[in-house]
């Protein structure tokens, strides 16, 4: 086990009102406001976490989901280690916006390598009687856009919310590690006479 703590950015990102701000308040701070403010610009929120054997500090960033407050924002995606796709299941169009969110974060955190980026998927408010969203569908929408985990939460239940950001860790740690991984191999090629190297760079 490894004694050194991680520093881990992740952002929260989605339509206005699906709940983001309620996620990252209950994981940090376990309240829930069921009358909560838009946010407007970026807050954030640290937490210390213990992810198979790593301790890592997460630090949160919550973004404001309107519109009208996409330029105050986006300067703060880069560096992002993660981020977590966020839609509500009776919100049928917050579900439609998640490509346009990824697109977003992929263009303004100028990742290099989208393929391999961490997002996670968040289908929120499960609590809702009345679903837009079944699972069915947000799974094959994970499935179909780049293989992402999908966790289905409540910010007012307190469903699922610390398994969200600790999975978002794990997948952090995932690819970490295979960078390691890759690295190591190329390491080994350089001593090697065969062509045949580690191939999941
Ligand atoms: N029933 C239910 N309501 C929720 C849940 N999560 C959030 N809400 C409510 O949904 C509303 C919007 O939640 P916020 O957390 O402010 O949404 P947001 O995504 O941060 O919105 P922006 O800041 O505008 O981007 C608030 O009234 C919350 O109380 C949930 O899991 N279940
Ligand atoms: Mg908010």
């Amino acid at each position: 086990m490894s004694g050194k703590s991680l520093l881990l950015k992740v952002i929260l990102l989605g339509d206005g009102g699906v709940g983001k701000s309620s996620l990252m308040n209950r994981y940090v701070t376990n309240k829930f406001d069921s009358q909560a403010f838009h946010t407007i610009g970026v807050e954030f929120l640290n937490r210390d976490l213990e992810v198979d054997g790593r301790f890592v500090t997460l630090q949160i960033w919550d973004t404001a989901g309107q519109e009208r407050f996409k330029s105050l924002r986006t300067p703060f995606y880069r560096g992002a280690d993660c981020c977590l796709l966020t839609f509500s299941v009776d919100d049928r169009q917050s579900f439609e916006n998640l490509s346009t969110w990824q697109q977003e974060f992929v263009y303004y955190a100028d990742v290099k390598d989208p393929e391999h980026f961490p997002f996670v998927v968040l289908g929120n408010k499960i609590d809702k009687l009345e679903r837009q969203v079944s699972t069915e569908e947000a799974q094959i929408w994970c499935l179909e856009n780049g293989n992402y985990p999908y966790l289905e939460t409540s910010a007012k239940d307190d469903t699922n919310v610390a398994v969200a950001f600790e999975e978002a860790v794990r997948q952090v740690l995932a690819v970490e590690e295979q960078l390691e991984h890759c690295m190591l191999g190329h390491t080994v090629d350089l001593h090697s006479s065969s062509k045949s190297g580690s191939s999941c760079c």
